[in-house]
Parts: C-alpha cells; sequence; structure tokens
C-alpha cells in the first residue's frame, strides 16, 4: 500500500535546513543523524539560543515528508514536520510558563548551560504550557552529510552578515 520505506531516514539524515515560521520566527536546523539533531535560532522569543547534540525520534511520515520531536533540559517539548517537496515545514512548540515568563534565561549555547536549564526546569512554574503552532516556509536546503560538527558551530549573532548566502 505504502509506496515508500518507512524506516528509510536517508532523504531528511544530513539535511540543513532554515525557515521562518509565519510569526516571523527565523530558525536553523541540522539533522545530524538518525537521532540527534543540531540546531540555531536566528530570531523570535528565544533568538540567539543553540544547542548540538539534542537526541530526538526522527521519523518519515511520507514520501519527503518527515516528522521530529523532543523534550529539552528547559523542559520546553517540540514537535516539527518537514515536508521537503513542497518547502511547507510545521512547528509545535511547548514552552512551560518559567521560559514563557523569562525567556532570556535560555538564551545560551545550551550545551555549556545543562545542569542550569535542568534547574530551571525543576524551579518552574511548568504551567499552565504555552503551545506555539505555527507553519513555516523553508528557504534553504542543503545536504551536509552526517555528523558533521562545522554546520551549526556558533551563535547567530555570530554569523557573517550574509549568511547563509556565503555558504557553498
Ligand atoms: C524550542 C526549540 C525549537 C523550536 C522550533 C523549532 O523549529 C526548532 O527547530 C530546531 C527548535
Amino acid at each position: 500500500m505504502n509506496s515508500f520505506d518507512k524506516h528509510d531516514l536517508s532523504g531528511f539524515v544530513g539535511k540543513h535546513l532554515i525557515y521562518t515560521y509565519d510569526n516571523g520566527w527565523n530558525y536553523e536546523l541540522y539533522v545530524k543523524n538518525a537521532t540527534t539533531l543540531d540546531y540555531r535560532i536566528h530570531s523570535g522569543l528565544v533568538g540567539n539560543r543553540w544547542v548540538k547534540d539534542q537526541l530526538a525520534y526522527i521519523v518519515r511520515v511520507g514520501q519527503d515528508v518527515y516528522k521530529i520531536s523532543w523534550t529539552e533540559p528547559t523542559g520546553t517539548d517540540v514537535s516539527l514536520t518537514a515536508n521537503l517537496a513542497d518547502k511547507v515545514f510545521h512547528g509545535t512548540i511547548f514552552f512551560p510558563r518559567w521560559v514563557m515568563n523569562n525567556p532570556e534565561k535560555t538564551v545560551c549555547f545550551q550545551n555549556d548551560h545543562i545542569d542550569e536549564m535542568k534547574a530551571l526546569r525543576d524551579a518552574g512554574p511548568a504551567y499552565p504550557t504555552e503551545v506555539i503552532d505555527e507553519f513555516a516556509t523553508i528557504s534553504f536546503v542543503r545536504d551536509c552529510g552526517e555528523n558533521n560538527e562545522e554546520v551549526i558551530n556558533c551563535a547567530a549573532s555570530e554569523l557573517p552578515k550574509d549568511f547563509p548566502a556565503g555558504l557553498r
């Protein structure tokens, strides 16, 4: 019945995507391998936050449609759908109340602050959760191979002014 192999993630692993949500938030994602992603936030509630080696569930739900879901040390939960054929992206983000109240506390290279993020998560308040449900338009896609540490390796504020035009 299905004309694609649900277990074949080869069309997604290694992809580097840049997309802008309809609310204006600009994000960048690198699918590092079948269970890991790196990302960088250019603008939005937590612009300039960046993260490497986030573990995630990555599944294929259509010929060119993939879904990524994870929970962060901050307690933020995320589920993303990437429709590569149509350049349509959709994100659902579940922000704990403390992130909505003090988003700046999460703006950092998270990998250097994991215990701090978990302490903030545990201090809360967690509720009421803020659900952000937004479509985005994919503006940039390239293939970077698996486990490439150079794709996301600095904060958005440290990128060249012409980014991503300078990528090749
Ligand atoms: C909260 C993290 C988060 C939220 C939305 C995204 O599109 C994303 O992409 C990597 C990450």
